[in-house]
């Protein structure tokens, strides 16, 4: 399957400092890969690093096939990629709506080739790829419609992940970088992100998934990849992981 993402002995840091130390990491078209790892192993760091709003030392980022190391982050959205950031980032005194119109006019179509490789067909409905207006984000997520009045500061935090999410596929992503999108939120909550994205399974659409909630991650995700210390030590499809309970807890503490 053809890579859209790939990712090659990524360095990158802060101030000199390395948290990226050679990072390997690839994502095939049409697939969900969840990022998982400790808290500061530098998961939020290599999103920011792909997404270009961090330059790497050295290393190459390849969407697509095009290398987009250190190009900027308007760069890299127009090569189709779009991040959900942690602590979701709206407007606050603007409304839901105007939040999603204005993520929409600063959209552009993607450059480049349309995504080739064999993506699973069962991902790929017939009409996907339209492309993403306001309207069709109330579709898919009914909640923003009845709130579409409401200034980004009275919505819930998980109306405002929801309100994140949507702003994200205005920009008609053909890779969402979505860190933590459990954080901070109830596990009902939590349930009906997870409803959101599942939504997403048959646009085609890959992603990489950071998140702590190894639940949702397991419920999203076709394959899994652990970090450590700066670089990626396990990969694995979802399924196989899951069933390996003592490589879980050794890779992540957890069982
Ligand atoms: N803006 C910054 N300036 C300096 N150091 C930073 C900055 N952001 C993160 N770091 C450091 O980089 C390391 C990796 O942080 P990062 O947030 O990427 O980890 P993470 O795996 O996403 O962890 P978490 O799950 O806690 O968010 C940590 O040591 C952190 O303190």
């Amino acid at each position: 399957m053809t890579d859209l993402l790939s990712v090659r002995g990524l360095r990158a840091g802060y101030a000199g400092t390395t948290v990226l130390d050679g990072v390997e990491f690839t994502v095939p078209a049409g697939t969900v890969v969840a990022l998982l790892g400790r808290n500061g192993v530098g998961k939020s760091t290599f999103i920011h690093t792909v997404m270009g709003m961090l330059k790497p030392y050295s290393g190459s980022i390849r969407v697509d096939g095009r290398e987009l190391a250190g190009a900027a982050a308007h760069t890299v959205a127009r090569s189709g990629v779009a991040i959900v950031p942690q602590g979701r980032r709206v407007f606050a005194p603007l409304t839901v709506d105007e939040n999603l119109r204005i993520a929409a006019r600063g959209a552009k179509a993607p450059t480049g080739k349309a995504p080739t490789g064999k993506v699973p067909t069962s991902k790929v409905p017939t009409g996907a790829r339209d492309p993403w207006t306001p309207e069709r984000v109330y579709e898919l997520i009914p909640r923003l419609a009845e709130r579409r009045a409401h200034r980004g500061d009275q919505l819930s935090g998980g109306e405002q992940q929801m309100l994140a999410i949507g702003r994200a596929l205005l920009r008609n992503p053909r890779l969402l970088l979505l860190d933590e999108p459990s954080d901070g939120l109830a596990p009902a909550v939590i349930d009906r992100i997870a409803e959101v994205l599942e939504g997403l399974r048959g646009e085609g659409i890959a992603a990489v998934l950071v998140e702590q909630d190894l639940h949702l991650a397991f419920r999203l995700a076709d394959e899994v990849a652990v970090m450590q210390k700066g670089r990626i030590v396990h990969r694995s499809s979802t399924a196989d992981f899951r069933q390996d309970r003592h490589r879980a807890h050794s890779l992540l503490g957890v069982g």
